[in-house]
């Protein structure tokens, strides 16, 4: 059953990332009471402030790392979205510590605060990165989900139903490669490509969003909800943008970068074996054994058939018109494309 958003009083960490604000945007739309904003940046609340001129939606400046803010910023709230991360996977490589706290001990606040104030549910946002991970970006996460699942699992009585969603590459978010790229096509500058035959999911923002209110509406403590999305080559990703663009890119191959993987994991074998399949997505429902493992070990498990991760390289695979189709959704692309049309 939908939880009405109408009339309903919502937290977002990293509120003034790309998810944050797309996130407030359908909150606003749907009739929320209050949402409030925590991040760092003042200078990025001003100007979402100017954007929105809307006195629902309250700013609270402060890190997650500390405590008593977050605490302060979840008072009296009814759901809190956890998108508050370190989440560059170079700078995370050269300052794993710095990841550890904002999204290791930042999230534990979060979590912690939630339970305190009577948060009815708190989704914390994972990445792709988590699942086997190999740098520090996703090993943090990949804690983090942990550190949710625990709470589900030592806190049976709590009023805070914790859940995680995890996703893949979101398009054009701030930072990432396609702004990257289309910036460099529009200053007529090489491409720069790391490896033309990696894979990343691609999905929207619209996704993203719909991903979490899915957690939030249909979530038992310590799910994992997992979008099954499609995947394309970096390499296809620039051909569909030339395309678009009608040039033909110049490429520089810069090589894979510090704790890169070539493909991405959103769902590991060991978690499809109890996953749902929910159609569009994957739950992953909490691992609810105790520590007293006799019994399965005596008793062996059932569902031990051989299955596979589902990945960036098995998952559906978009093709280069199809790319080309996704990008043309993009209100960023559209943009662009429309100011080079009307310069000639
Ligand atoms: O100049 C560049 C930069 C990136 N890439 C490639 O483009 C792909 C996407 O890169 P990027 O947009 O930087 O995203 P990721 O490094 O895959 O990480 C993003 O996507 C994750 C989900 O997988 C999020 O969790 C991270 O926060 C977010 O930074 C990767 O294959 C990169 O190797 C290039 O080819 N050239």
């Amino acid at each position: 059953m939908p939880v009405p958003l109408s009339g309903r009083r919502f937290a977002i960490t990293g509120g003034t990332g790309s998810f944050g604000q797309a996130m407030v945007g359908h909150l606003l739309a749907a009739g929320a009471a209050e949402i409030r904003v925590l991040s760092r940046d003042e200078a990025k609340q001003d100007q979402m402030r100017g954007r929105l001129r809307d006195d629902r939606v309250r700013y609270y400046v402060g890190d997650v790392r500390d405590r008593d803010t977050v605490r302060k910023a979840t008072r009296g709230v009814e759901f809190v979205f956890h998108a508050a991360a370190l989440k560059q996977v170079p700078s995370c490589e050269f300052f794993p510590l710095e990841a550890l706290r904002t999204n290791v001990l930042g999230s534990a606040n979060v979590v912690e605060a939630c339970e305190r104030n009577g948060v009815g549910s708190l989704v914390l946002l994972s990445t792709d990165k988590a699942v086997y991970p190999v740098n520090a970006m996703g090993m943090t996460k990949a804690l983090m989900e942990k550190v949710a699942q625990a709470h589900a699992r030592t806190s049976p009585d709590s009023p805070t139903t914790v859940s995680c969603v995890r996703y893949g590459n979101v398009m054009y978010s701030r930072g990432s490669v396609i702004p990257l790229f289309v910036e460099q096509l529009r200053t007529n500058r090489p491409l720069t490509v790391t490896d033309p035959a990696m894979t990343r999911f691609l999905m929207s923002l619209a996704e993203s969003v719909e991903l979490v209110e899915r957690a939030f509406t249909g979530a038992v403590p310590g799910d994992v909800f997992i979008r099954k999305a499609s995947a394309c080559t970096i390499g296809d990703l620039v051909l569909a943008l030339g395309n678009l663009f009608g040039v033909t890119p110049k490429i520089e191959v810069l090589g894979i970068r510090h704790g890169e993987k070539m493909d991405e994991t959103l769902a590991s074998r060991e978690e499809l074996r109890h996953a749902r399949d929910l159609g569009e997505f994957f739950r992953v429902p909490l691992d609810t054994r105790d520590l007293n493992y006799a019994p399965y070990v005596e008793e062996g498990e059932a569902g031990t058939e051989r299955l596979f991760d589902f990945n960036s390289a098995n998952a559906p695979r978009l093709d280069v018109p199809e790319i080309e189709a996704l990008l043309l959704t993009l209100p960023e692309i559209r943009a662009e494309l429309g100011t080079l049309v009307a310069a000639g």
